[in-house]
């Protein structure tokens, strides 16, 4: 279980500053969180405080503990900087990260860009790359380059990639905000069966309410207010659908 008490990080640039802050959360692997709000809420920074890409303000709470009830304080992880290995291995072992637009390596096939978070955490498995591959039917595409393949297409490497190292948690960012509407329940749907199967939790952030209606009972709303000019808080507030 994933468990915030108080995360928060500050954005500045001359008179203009940007806090976020989430007073508490608790998340179970398996489950799946929607993050709405309108666009500058801060969605996208609370994935990245949230999947350890980003350091949060002291003093901050945020802890995981292992099915085997061992506790990890996350927020301490980040005490030896950005570079720590502890860190690193965490995020690592707890995460995967499905970008708006793929992000895949160009200059690798679609079965080595889904084999590299295996290759990056020491998780080698050739043989749940070849499931997942199957699973997200992209058999037929394992051996082109990224740039062979539709942005639909890039997206379900995407996700094989995200899962591929079994994280506890896929992190999906607008994963669908490239496609067309059609193509974009399609990648949502595959996205939420595989990391079902798995027992992966998702916590994917979406501004379009009307595309996430349904996949979850559980929301996390950011709703950002400006306090004084230039100033501005974002908090968020859990919604029960
Ligand atoms: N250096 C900075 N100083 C002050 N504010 C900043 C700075 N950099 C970014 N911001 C603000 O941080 C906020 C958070 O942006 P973020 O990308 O997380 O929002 P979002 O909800 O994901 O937006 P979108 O839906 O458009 O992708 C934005 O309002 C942005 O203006």
């Amino acid at each position: 279980m994933l468990g915030i008490d108080q995360l928060a990080t500050t954005l500045s640039k001359g008179e203009r500053s940007f806090t976020l802050r989430v007073a508490a959360l608790e998340l179970v692997s398996g489950e799946v969180l929607c993050v709405t709000g309108a666009s500058g809420t801060g969605k996208t920074l609370f994935l990245e405080l949230l999947s350890l890409l980003r350091a949060p303000e002291p003093p901050a709470g945020y802890h995981w503990t292992a099915p085997d009830r061992r506790r990890t304080d996350l927020a301490r992880l980040w005490r030896f900087g950005a570079r720590g290995t502890g860190l690193a291995r965490m995020r690592g072992a707890l995460f995967g990260f499905v970008p708006q637009a793929g992000a895949l390596v160009p200059f690798l096939s679609v079965r080595a860009n889904v084999a590299l978070t295996q290759r990056i955490s020491g998780r080698r498995d050739p043989a749940r790359v070849a499931a997942l591959l199957d699973r997200l039917g992209l058999n037929a595409l394992a051996d082109l380059p990224p740039s062979a393949l539709s942005i639909g297409q890039r997206q379900r490497v995407s996700i094989a990639r995200a899962l591929a190292h079994r994280p506890a948690f896929v992190i999906a960012d607008e994963p669908t905000a490239a496609l067309d509407p059609a193509a974009a329940d399609a990648v949502m749907r595959l996205l939420l069966d595989t990391a079902r199967e798995d027992g992966a939790g998702v916590v994917l952030s979406s501004h379009d309410l009307a595309r996430i209606e349904g996949l979850g009972p559980r929301r996390l709303e950011f709703v950002a207010r400006e306090l004084r000019p230039g100033l501005v808080r974002s908090e968020a507030r859990e919604v029960r659908c």
